[in-house]
């Protein structure tokens, strides 16, 4: 973690809690996260779509420091696209983050890094902050060609983004072998890829770009490794998926992975 750079934490629930769920974990995360701890780090969470309307709902009202976004948009703004959620209507939710790239739309919706350079250019048209995931698979990893196929998949996402618009930007390193496996990169492993990927930044923009985007890590992170992980000087936070289900873990991996505030 660099001290020029706020941590973030993103919460991605992925297809669990309803919006009576969401309530009551937004709650919890409420109660407990402490304006020291919002000092410290931003902290978001990022529900399924049918969650959000509930969400906006109880931070406005309750003024809460949680922010919040969706896990996926449309590259479409609006039209007969079934099914698909455009970023207009992400923002008048008031989601600040959206995901683009997450290996398991990759996977399952077969994204490819054309669609996903599309969907960040949807989420700036809507003034949303993609948080753009990359990572690879094992047999990559197992090959040493992670740092440069994590690059490929950087420099094909900002194909057309502009520099005021890269300033704002989120990156997450997710190598596809830690998601949901329990299998956690090693610190070491993190900062390897997060320290080439702000260096390619620095190449595709320019010093002050790469010193400003926030990279975070994910991947089987939970309160027990994220102190490690945090350590890391090019590793600016989470995006934790599974472990963000459980509101007293990802209150201790807000916290860096300290127990009290
Ligand atoms: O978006 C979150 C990542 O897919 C990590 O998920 P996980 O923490 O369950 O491994």
């Amino acid at each position: 973690m660099s001290t020029a750079r706020k941590p973030l934490f993103a919460g991605n629930w992925k297809m669990n809690l309803n919006h009576l769920e969401a309530i009551a974990l937004v709650q919890k995360l409420a109660f407990s996260l402490t304006d020291k701890d919002f000092d410290r780090a931003d902290v978001a969470v990022l529900p399924p779509f049918t969650d959000l309307r509930s969400v906006q709902t109880l931070v406005d009202g309750d003024k809460l420091r949680i922010v919040y976004g969706a896990q996926d948009l449309s590259v479409h703004d609006s039209g007969a696209y079934t099914g698909e959620i455009s970023g207009t209507m992400l923002a008048k939710l008031g989601c600040t983050y959206v995901l683009a790239g997450h290996s398991e739309r990759r996977q399952y919706h077969r994204e490819d890094d054309q669609v996903v350079g599309a969907k960040v250019q949807a989420a700036y048209r809507h003034s949303l902050t993609p948080i753009l995931c990359v990572g690879e698979g094992l047999p990559v990893r197992q090959a040493g060609g992670h740092v440069a196929y994590a690059v490929s998949q950087l420099d094909a996402a900002l194909n057309g983004v502009k520099t005021e618009q890269a300033r704002s930007l989120v990156l997450a390193y997710e190598p596809v072998w830690a998601i949901g496996t329990g299998e956690v990169a090693t610190p070491d492993d993190a900062q390897e890829v997060c320290t080439a990927l702000r260096a390619r930044l620095a190449e595709l923009y320019d010093a002050e770009v790469a010193a400003a985007v926030r990279i975070l890590y994910g991947g089987s992170v939970k309160s027990d490794n994220i102190a490690g992980i945090m350590a890391q000087p090019d590793v600016d936070g989470a995006l934790v998926g599974g472990a963000s289900l459980d509101p007293a873990d990802f209150v201790k991996i807000c916290r860096f992975g300290e127990i009290s505030g």
